[in-house]
This record gives structure tokens, C-alpha cells and sequence, in this order.
């Protein structure tokens, strides 16, 4: 029996203090615990890009016959993208978003009935990147993975199963979409499935997996100061973002500084994760992400994290590696990588790299 991702992080706990937190959603002014500079955080105040109204992750029509290229191109030179005509029904984003608007806004105590443990990967609580920066992020969250039922049954002793229902549709449509979108991008490389014997052993999907991350960022009293999630790479091979209609994710280009992904109703923002960055051969850039907050509305987003069962091997495609050189990458399941991740953060895409002798 694989790990499941359940059991992810036995052996790796967090301590973080969430059932100690005032309740910071009613803070009336920025405590000093919240106040970010760039001793907290080396990329605080790099620019926002004065361009972010030209230059932006592109919007792609799935249903355009060229989108194969689109997205192989934004995978290369942003690491994201935004996409319309996605075919999930509007009501499903609906009710995610319903989901998690009310989620949030039970009582803490309530919350924390189904707070993440120490060493837990479902649950309510604070990122788990938290513990890699010394000032605290506005913002809460829950993590989905497997079945939500006990948990749901704890915030919601009566409406639990229409919720778990939700999360259930939410979960298929986004497992056909990120598979539909791995080999669209996969495609426009000139690699198809017979190439990735591990993503084609049955076609119903049994050789991925998943977790949803319900985020939180309440309005702030001092946005300009506060961080919402401070930046990071996801640890997936693709992520799909639904965000509600307020603006606050911003993707970093070491040429342009933070631009600012507009929300645009109805679409998906889609990552590239580190998996994907190593199976693509570095191809594929895994995109540095953040989320700022507003003093206006407060914000939710929704983020569906995908990778491949916990038993595979990921490891750039032979076809995406010179002859004469070897891979980029060592080869990782998403098991070990997440580890990694939880004990050297952004060190871990380096530390899985093969170092080329000259
Ligand atoms: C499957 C995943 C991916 C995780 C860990 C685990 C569950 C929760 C995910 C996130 C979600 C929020 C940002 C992040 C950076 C975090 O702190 O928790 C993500 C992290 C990763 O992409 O590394
Ligand atoms: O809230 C957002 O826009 C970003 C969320 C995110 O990056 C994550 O959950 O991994
Ligand atoms: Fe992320």
C-alpha cells in the first residue's frame, strides 16, 4: 500500500500555535507580528510591475485550436496561465466558493474543532509554509484530501453531506481538467502518452492524486504591510486556482518584478508545480506565487493541488533530454518531494537536481 498523502507529513510536524491565535480576522489595527518587510521576506517590496496592463498571464481558450501551443508556451516563459471555456459549470465554482465562504465564517472555536494536527495534512489552520518565515501570514486555511466527511460532520453537524457532495463534483471535474491540461502542455514538448508509462496504465484517472486547499484572506487594516501567503512554489506537478472576484494573487518574473493576476469571472488560473518543472526537464518553469490582501473585500481562492500517486517516480521524459547530457533531475516521488518541501522549502528544487560535472 502507497503512502497516501494523508500520511505525508508523520514524521515532519509543524508546531504553530493556531489554537493560541486571537481571532486576527477583527483586528483593528496590524500587530507587529504581522508586519512583513523585507527582512521577513526577501522578495517584499522587489516592484510591481509597471506593465502588469500589457504583460500578463495569458487568458486561453480551451476550446481554440491552437491552445495546445498557448499553454505549452505560457508553461515556458510564465509558469501560468488563466483559461475560459474550461467546461466546469459555473455552478460548481458556485458552490465551492459558497463552501468556503461559509466555512470560514463559522466561529473559531468551531474551526478549530477540525484544526490540522502537528503532523496532520487535512484540516483547518494556518499555511504550512508558515513555519519557514518569522512573521504571520493574514490569512486561514483548510486542506481536503480524501474524504472531508469527519471533518465536515465537525463544522457542520447538519449540512455536512451537501458540502462533502461539493467537494466531491468540485474534485472529478478538476482531476479531468488537470489530466486534460498535463497533456495538452506534454503535447506542444512533441511528448504523448505513449512516452509517460506511468500517467497511462488505466484512463480512469487512478494514477493521480489530489488535495484542496480552501483559503481565506480576511480584509486587512494594513494591507500595504501585511503578507496574505508569502511566496512559494506548489509542490505539485499542476494547480488549478479558482479565485473569488477579488484581485490579490501576483506571480513573480525575474524580469518584470510581481504582476498582479487579474480575476477574470468564470476562468481558472492553472500553476506550474515542481513535478512538473523536473518531469518537463526544467522546460517548464514552476511559478513563484503569492497572495496580498485588501482593506476593502476580503478574499477566498480555492486551489486544487495535483500529482501523480504516491508509488511513481517522477523524472524528466527521455525525449525532453539530450543525448549527450544527463537529466536535469533525479528522479522523486510526489511522497519525497513533499517531505523535502516541508523541511528545506525553496531549497528543494535544488536539492533535487543533478549536478553536471564540466
Ligand atoms: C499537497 C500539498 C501541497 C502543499 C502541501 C500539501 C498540502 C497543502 C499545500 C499548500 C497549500 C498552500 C501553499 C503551500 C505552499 C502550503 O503551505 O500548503 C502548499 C503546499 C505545497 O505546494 O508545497
Ligand atoms: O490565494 C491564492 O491566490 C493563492 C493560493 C495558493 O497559492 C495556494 O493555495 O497554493
Ligand atoms: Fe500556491
Amino acid at each position: 500500500m502507497p503512502t497516501m498523502l494523508t500520511d505525508v507529513f508523520r514524521g515532519h510536524p509543524i508546531h504553530l500555535p493556531h489554537s493560541h491565535q486571537p481571532d486576527f480576522t477583527s483586528l483593528p489595527e496590524l500587530p507587529d507580528s504581522y508586519t512583513w518587510t523585507s527582512k521577513d521576506d526577501p522578495l517584499f517590496t522587489a516592484p510591481l510591475s509597471p506593465q502588469a496592463a500589457v504583460e500578463n498571464i495569458p487568458l486561453i481558450d480551451l476550446n481554440h485550436p491552437d491552445a495546445a501551443n498557448q499553454i505549452g508556451h505560457a508553461c515556458r516563459t510564465w509558469g501560468a496561465f488563466q483559461i475560459a471555456n474550461h467546461g466546469v459549470p459555473l455552478e460548481l465554482l458556485q458552490g465551492i466558493e459558497f463552501l468556503t465562504g461559509s466555512l470560514f465564517q463559522l466561529p473559531v472555536q468551531r474551526k478549530l474543532k477540525a484544526a490540522r494536527s502537528d503532523t496532520g495534512f487535512a484540516g483547518y489552520g494556518v499555511a504550512r509554509i508558515s513555519s519557514f518565515f518569522n512573521k504571520k501570514m493574514w490569512s486561514e486555511g483548510f486542506t481536503i484530501t480524501g474524504s472531508p466527511l469527519n471533518n465536515f460532520r465537525k463544522l457542520w453537524p447538519k449540512f455536512h453531506l451537501n458540502y462533502c457532495d461539493i467537494v466531491e463534483q468540485y474534485e472529478e471535474q478538476m482531476q479531468k481538467l488537470a489530466s486534460k491540461l498535463m497533456w495538452l502542455s506534454l503535447k506542444s514538448l512533441g511528448v504523448s502518452e505513449g512516452d509517460i508509462k506511468w500517467a497511462t496504465v488505466s484512463s480512469d484517472l487512478n494514477w493521480a492524486q489530489s488535495a484542496l486547499q480552501l483559503n481565506h484572506y480576511p480584509v486587512c487594516p494594513e494591507p500595504d504591510r501585511a503578507m496574505g501567503l508569502a511566496p512559494h512554489t506548489d509542490s505539485t506537478l499542476l494547480t488549478i486556482l479558482y479565485q473569488n472576484n477579488t484581485a490579490g494573487l501576483q506571480v513573480f518574473r525575474d524580469d518584470l518584478g510581481w504582476v498582479t493576476v487579474p480575476p477574470v469571472p468564470g476562468s481558472l488560473v492553472v500553476n506550474v508545480g515542481d513535478l512538473f518543472h523536473i518531469l518537463s526537464n526544467g522546460l517548464f518553469k514552476s511559478v513563484i506565487h503569492r497572495a496580498r490582501v485588501n482593506q476593502i473585500r476580503s478574499r477566498l481562492s480555492v486551489a486544487f493541488l495535483w500529482g501523480p500517486r504516491s508509488d511513481t517516480k517522477i523524472s524528466p521524459v527521455p525525449k525532453l533530454v539530450s543525448p549527450d547530457e544527463s537529466p536535469l533531475y533525479r528522479s522523486v516521488t510526489w511522497t519525497e518531494y513533499l517531505r523535502t518541501k516541508a523541511t528545506h522549502f525553496n531549497k528543494a528544487l535544488s536539492m533535487i537536481r543533478n549536478h553536471r560535472e564540466e
